[in-house]
């Protein structure tokens, strides 16, 4: 299998409940549930992406045609002499690509791999961190894991459903649009209504990391 890296850099989680550490960044390049094209936004499955994963042309990014040589320069980006290494595995939608040859070889580097998909596809065994983040109208098969990321506010997502869905952290995520503070009050006001959910603000934005 050959993967497509769009980039693979060295930054802090920013994100949910591990925010704050340092993590290398593994992202995909392409998602099912967009192509990447702004002229394809507006009908697309899920229209508030934040993320350029087109190409494999980004910091670090390439093809690798083999999981040890993938391995390897997730090990070489996060650099020597350090230990309690984490990668997070990203995209676009990292469950299109992430195979179980690639979880073990970073793991045969020492790494515990994190993983942020949005749930279409079911996970691949072995994960260290499963990171869900479901998407209003798409059918979401993955519905266990560590954390459920909800973005807010989504139209058409039934709350009350994903409560019941097999997850150790429930997180509301702002979603960053032009209306930034409307939805960051309405997902502190989601919070206050039902407090079995956590903020989980995009850290990484506010400090200028990528
Ligand atoms: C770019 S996605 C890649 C992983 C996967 N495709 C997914 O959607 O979970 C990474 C995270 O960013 C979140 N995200 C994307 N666009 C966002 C936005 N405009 N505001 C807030 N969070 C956003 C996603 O919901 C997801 O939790
Ligand atoms: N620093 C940082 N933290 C993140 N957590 C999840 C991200 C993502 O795009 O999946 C992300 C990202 O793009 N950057
Ligand atoms: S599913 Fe994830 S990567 Fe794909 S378009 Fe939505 S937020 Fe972006
Ligand atoms: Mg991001």
């Amino acid at each position: 299998m050959t993967y497509a890296v769009k980039e693979c850099f060295l930054t802090l989680q920013g994100e949910g409940v591990q925010s704050g550490r340092r993590a290398v960044f593994l992202r995909f390049a392409g998602c099912n549930l967009w192509s990447g094209r702004e002229q394809d936004r507006e009908s697309a499955q899920c229209t508030f992406c934040d993320t350029d994963f087109v190409g494999t042309d980004g910091e670090g990014g390439g093809k690798f045609a083999r999981a040890e040589a993938l391995a390897d320069h997730v090990r070489d980006v996060w650099g020597r002499g350090c230990d309690d290494r984490l990668v997070v595995i990203t995209g676009g939608e990292p469950m299109l690509q992430l195979d179980r040859p690639l979880l073990d070889a970073l793991h045969e580097q020492g790494f515990r791999v994190a993983v942020e998909s949005n749930g279409t596809l079911p996970a691949t065994e072995g994960i260290d961190w499963l990171c869900i983040s479901p998407k209003a109208g798409t059918d979401v098969v993955q519905r266990s894991g560590d954390e459920l990321k909800l973005v807010w506010p989504q139209p058409g997502v039934d709350l009350d459903a994903l409560e019941g869905w097999d997850f150790r952290n429930f997180l509301i995520q702002p979603l960053d649009c032009e209306a930034r503070e409307e939805a960051l009050d309405a997902a502190i006001r989601l919070v206050m209504e039902r407090p079995q959910w956590r903020l989980s603000l995009q850290t990484h934005k506010l400090l200028g990391l990528p």
